[in-house]
């Protein structure tokens, strides 16, 4: 029998963690309909990461395949997400990062529609600001880059490098789409991710305020 190039029991602890974490994203209702896609490192050169397609809420074990860190499937059939690219490339430029959560709340997408002009959103002088990774006080900005949607991976992959050259973030939008966000785990990932729907819900309520 063949051995495979990952460790089979890490891929199991992987995915029993995944698929909890995303449930609870889902039951938020940040994962309608079959939207949204999750991966997490399994080794330096391996990450696990959800098969396209399937309902988020109600994944199972086999819904969670391997790929490298090009995107290309390691030792199934199954086809990953088709946003592969966008959790690969983080992984490839990051040997940091643990985790990339992908979601399509409400909140997110009404907030990339209205920022998608300025390209970015600004987030200053809240409190929750301390929630993003090496951050240690509100008074500080954190711009969240808002890209224009494409069907095209490659392209999109490249103005997330594009950014990534140029800034230290964790997490951008994409309009008319949903949010990427990342972090070094799972928890710092959802941290992050939770951080980021917060903060823009209050820019959208304050856009109603004025
Ligand atoms: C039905 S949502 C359209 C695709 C998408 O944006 C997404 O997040 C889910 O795609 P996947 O291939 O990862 O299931
Ligand atoms: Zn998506």
């Amino acid at each position: 029998m063949d051995t495979l190039p990952f460790d089979g029991g890490r891929l199991s602890r992987c995915a029993d963690d995944l698929i909890a974490g995303i449930r609870v994203l889902s039951e938020r209702g940040w994962t309608p309909a079959t939207s949204s896609n999750f991966s997490m490192r399994l080794d330096p050169g391996h990450v696990a990461i959800t098969v396209s397609g399937r309902d988020k809420g109600r994944l199972e074990r086999d819904d969670i395949m391997v790929v490298d860190l090009e995107g290309r499937p390691v030792a199934t059939s199954l086809r990953s997400s088709a946003e592969t690219l966008l959790h690969t490339q983080l992984y490839a430029r990051y040997p940091e990062i643990g985790c990339v959560l992908h979601t399509h709340s409400l909140v997110q997408t009404v907030a990339s529609r209205l920022f998608a002009g300025a390209g970015h959103v600004h987030l200053e002088g809240y409190e929750l600001l301390k929630a993003f990774h090496g951050n240690h006080t509100h008074e500080m900005a954190v711009e969240l880059p808002v890209l224009p949607n494409s069907q095209d991976m490659p392209v999109l992959a490249a103005q997330v490098d594009a950014l990534l050259d140029r800034q230290s973030m964790w997490g951008y939008l994409i309009d008319g789409h949903g949010l990427y966000a990342w972090g070094r785990d799972l928890a710092e990932a959802t941290r992050h991710l939770e951080a980021f729907e917060f903060l823009l819900a209050c820019e959208l309520e304050l856009r109603k305020l004025r």
